[in-house]
């Protein structure tokens, strides 16, 4: 099959979250298997052109239509990690990704509505005609709309659009400008509710749903998380419209990118290791305690990774800072935010903790610093208030590392309590961590006061559990099948 994914992050050349890494992972799967994969990304001057081998001009002179006019762009073409990868650079002064930033403009609507359209624009113009466009998130929610209306009619009625949601937070919810931008235009039609219409901001228009309501098929990417997004508030409104699209709309579990994480080959690692000879983790345990001033003595290290949005439970990562070290435990934290709020939060917090030799605070993104924690903590701590799958976890149990996590969207479906008597659900994998349900200081403590006190009292069972998470099988093996099964039953041209 021929696929073309289109989106706004891709590891490691744009990445912010987790979105970039499931664009990076799921195409280098694909391409494994023999299919043909290409990606379209926006052209930011802020990415890792260290990362991007061979950078070329692909093609000249985009011009690319925008209100009533178009927008010269120029398309770049490089290999990132084998990857082949497209990138548009619009020529205008609205220099919609020269910003020194990826996200978190006045205009954002616009930028990523206009990239939609060039990527579309661009397939035409080359004659790129994939069985499957593979759009992701609120940034492309346009594409199947443009598709749909608009291009089809010049040429690209075959092709056929996977969608997938990682955040059902942030839709793209806007005025009907972009309708007239993008050339769509007739806002009593496109703002209607079954269509782009929001159900909550009348008179705007929701990307989201368009994406959701054009696409052939849609699916976020947990199954407990498609379930959570119909039927709770988890689906921030758009319950409706996935309830109305249910015969298209599914959940697929991320896989993890098992070759980049890998703590028998991670070059990152000072010591590498295997479930069989567990050596190295607790030598990394001891780097981690060097590189990051912390005390080495007898006790858990529990460790925060990942960005510090209110989706992933701010007053519960800091009480479980302060319980950690109640209890006898270390604590690190690796993460930032874009709201300057959380950060100053942060930031106060890791002054006031300076001195205290069982913590250490690191606001920042640090993809090598990362590596380093999931190998040398016992315990990571995932107390998300929503999660659509969740990477974090899954890294974890790879490193040996286990999680404690509140039963709640991937996290519920990938991580299973050791202490549940009944049978894990999931024959991959067995009992692998600790599990809580309330989110609230009591349901977190509930969790962590077991897992550091097995730490304490029963090392060995301790180590049985971190090998039993070790064995758990969160490749990418099974989902790959999962959205295969989906081109195919989207595509036009069988294979
Ligand atoms: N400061 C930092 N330094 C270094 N590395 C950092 C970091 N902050 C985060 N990371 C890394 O970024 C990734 C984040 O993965 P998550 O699944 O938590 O993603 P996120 O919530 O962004 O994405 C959304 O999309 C993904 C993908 O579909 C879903 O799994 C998830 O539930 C959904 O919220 C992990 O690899 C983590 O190690």
């Amino acid at each position: 099959m021929y696929i073309i994914m289109v989106a706004s992050e891709c590891a490691p050349v744009a990445k912010v979250g987790g979105l970039a890494d499931v664009v990076h992972s799921l195409s280098g799967e694909l391409d494994q298997r023999g299919h043909t994969v290409e990606i379209i990304l926006p052209k930011y001057d802020c990415m890792r052109y260290d990362h991007i081998y061979d950078l070329q001009i692909a093609y000249r002179d985009l011009w690319v239509p925008w209100y009533g006019g178009a927008i010269h762009c120029t398309v770049w073409f490089g290999f990132s990690d084998g990857r082949r990868c497209f990138f548009i650079e619009p020529h205008s002064q609205d220099n919609y990704f020269n910003r020194n930033d990826f996200y978190g403009f006045h205009d954002e609507v616009m930028r990523f509505a206009f990239f939609s359209k060039a990527a579309l624009e661009f397939m035409l113009k080359t004659n790129k005609r994939p069985d499957i466009i593979h759009a992701h998130d609120w940034q492309t929610g346009l594409l199947p709309v443009l598709l749909y209306e608009l291009y089809q009619y010049h040429g690209m009625q075959q092709q056929r659009v996977c969608y997938t949601i990682h955040n059902f937070k942030h839709q793209g919810v806007c005025d009907e400008e972009v309708l007239w931008a993008s050339g769509l235009q007739r806002p009593e039609y496109y703002g209607n509710r079954d269509r782009l219409g929001d159900d909550f901001s009348p008179r705007h228009i929701n990307l989201m749903k368009g994406g959701i309501v054009y696409a052939n098929y849609a699916n976020t990417v947990s199954p407990t998380h498609a379930w959570e997004a119909r039927h709770t508030e988890q689906g921030y409104g758009l319950g409706h419209i996935l309830h109305v699209h249910q015969h298209k709309f599914g959940g697929i579990l991320n896989g993890l990118d098992y070759e980049a994480w890998n703590p028998e080959t991670d070059t990152l690692l000072p010591h590498n290791y295997t479930v069989n000879n567990l050596d190295g983790k607790y030598a990394n345990k001891i780097a981690l305690c060097n590189r990051l001033l912390l005390e080495e003595a007898y006790k858990p290290i529990i460790a925060y990774i990942g960005r510090l949005d209110t989706q992933k439970g701010i007053a519960l990562i800091r009480h479980s800072l302060f319980y950690a070290l109640d209890n006898g435990a270390q604590f690190v934290l690796l993460g930032s935010s874009p709201e300057a709020r959380i950060n100053d939060e942060f930031w106060k917090l890791k002054f006031e903790l300076n001195d205290n030799p069982d913590c250490h605070l690191e606001i920042g993104f640090n993809e090598e610093l990362a590596h380093l924690i999931y190998a040398g903590s016992d315990m990571v701590v995932v107390p998300s208030l929503y999660e659509p799958c969740g990477l974090t976890q899954l890294i974890a149990l790879r490193y040996g590392t286990v999680p404690i996590v509140r039963a709640i969207g991937g996290l519920a479906d990938t991580v299973f309590d050791w202490n549940d008597e009944h049978k894990s659900p999931n024959p991959n994998c067995q009992r692998n961590g600790y599990v809580f349900y309330d989110a609230t200081p009591e349901g977190l403590e509930s969790a962590l006061h077991r897992a550091i006190g097995l730490w304490n009292s029963h090392p060995d069972i301790f180590r049985r559990l971190l090998v039993h998470g070790m064995k758990c099988d969160y490749s990418w093996k099974q989902s790959v099948q999962n959205y295969l099964n989906a081109y195919e039953h989207i595509s036009v041209t069988k294979v």
